[in-house]
């Protein structure tokens, strides 16, 4: 379990963290989410011991995370290789720092450049890498000492359809034995392996949004039609307040207080309309993101 209690961080005497405090269980996947310049990168900083904080609690598993560094794997948002060293001299060179032995090193290296899908790139040289494949190297640095707690800054930002594709399937591999931290801007990936967010906003935590929860409001129902509605067609008389159109044959009802789905089909279905489909709409994370940092 990792706590973060009344957090405090001052950079050249502008507050950046004002009183952040969350935590995270042990093999949560949590996504940190903030329009730019909000302090995930700031925050992140702080708990991987990158940054000193004037005020405020890290813990991991009960004691200060400082005397956890070895337990934690760090993708910083921009990777920081030396473009002349190869993809493997790289990781044997963070791993040394990282105090790992070169025996381990050795088998790990090869292991987690597969693991990472850059199996046969050991000697190729960093600046012969793509952005997307430096990204997936910096995931390798975090990775090869297998940490217990994993905090990737920004992990899908330089990727293409396919590398992100990847890197999901990797995220999903590794977070069934590690506790990852991620800060992203691409919301709808994320929605796919985050358990939950935190959203941070002008260096507080404003929120926090469990993706085990359906965003759906029952005011407001989705429904689709076979066909468009005849001229004559009305809404009336539907308990409905407000009618958007999304398509000719896609409508977003919205009631005044929660709608009755079945009333609402047995009303439409009585007015002829030909209903293909018919639910409680569901926001997503995205939209759901974008409210909550509108609102405060
Ligand atoms: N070394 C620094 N000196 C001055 N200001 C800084 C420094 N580091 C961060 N800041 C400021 O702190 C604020 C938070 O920055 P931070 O990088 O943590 O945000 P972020 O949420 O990670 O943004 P982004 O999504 O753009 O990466 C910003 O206003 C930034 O300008």
């Amino acid at each position: 379990m990792i706590t973060v209690e009344k957090l405090h961080k001052t950079i050249k005497k502008r507050k950046i963290l004002s009183d952040v405090s969350f935590t995270v269980a042990q093999g949560e996947c949590i996504g940190l989410l903030g329009p730019n310049g909000a302090g995930k990168t700031t925050l992140i900083k702080c708990m991987t011991g990158v940054l000193q904080y004037e005020q405020g609690d890290i813990t991991f598993h009960s004691k200060p995370i400082a005397q956890h560094k070895q337990h934690i794997g760090y993708l910083s948002q921009h990777t920081d290789f030396k473009p002349w060293m190869s993809c493997g001299e790289s990781l044997r060179f963070f791993g040394k720092l990282s105090g790992l032995d070169a025996a381990f090193l050795n088998d790990a290296i090869p292991a987690v450049l597969e693991e990472i899908g850059l199996k046969d790139k050991e000697g190729y040289k960093v600046e012969q890498l793509s952005g997307g494949m430096k990204q997936r190297l910096g995931i390798a640095q975090a990775i090869l000492h297998k940490p217990l707690l994993l905090i990737l800054d920004e992990p899908v930002s330089a990727l293409d359809p396919i590398g992100r594709n990847e890197m999901k399937k990797l995220i999903a591999r590794l977070k069934k034995h590690t506790t990852i931290i991620i800060s992203t801007h691409i919301l709808d990936d994320a929605s796919e392996f985050c358990d939950r967010y935190l959203v941070i906003k002008d260096g507080t935590i404003i929120g926090n949004i469990d993706s085990h929860l359906q965003h759906a409001d029952r005011r407001q129902v989705l429904v689709k039609t076979a066909e468009i509605p005849p001229a004559c067609f009305t809404w009336a008389d539907t308990g409905v307040a407000l009618i958007e159109s999304l398509s000719p044959t896609a409508f977003l009802l919205t009631g005044t207080e929660q709608l009755d789905l079945k009333n609402l089909v047995n009303d439409l279905t009585a007015k002829e309309l030909d209903i293909m489909s018919i639910e409680f709409y569901e926001k997503g994370i995205e939209e759901v993101f974008l409210e909550m940092v509108s609102d405060t």
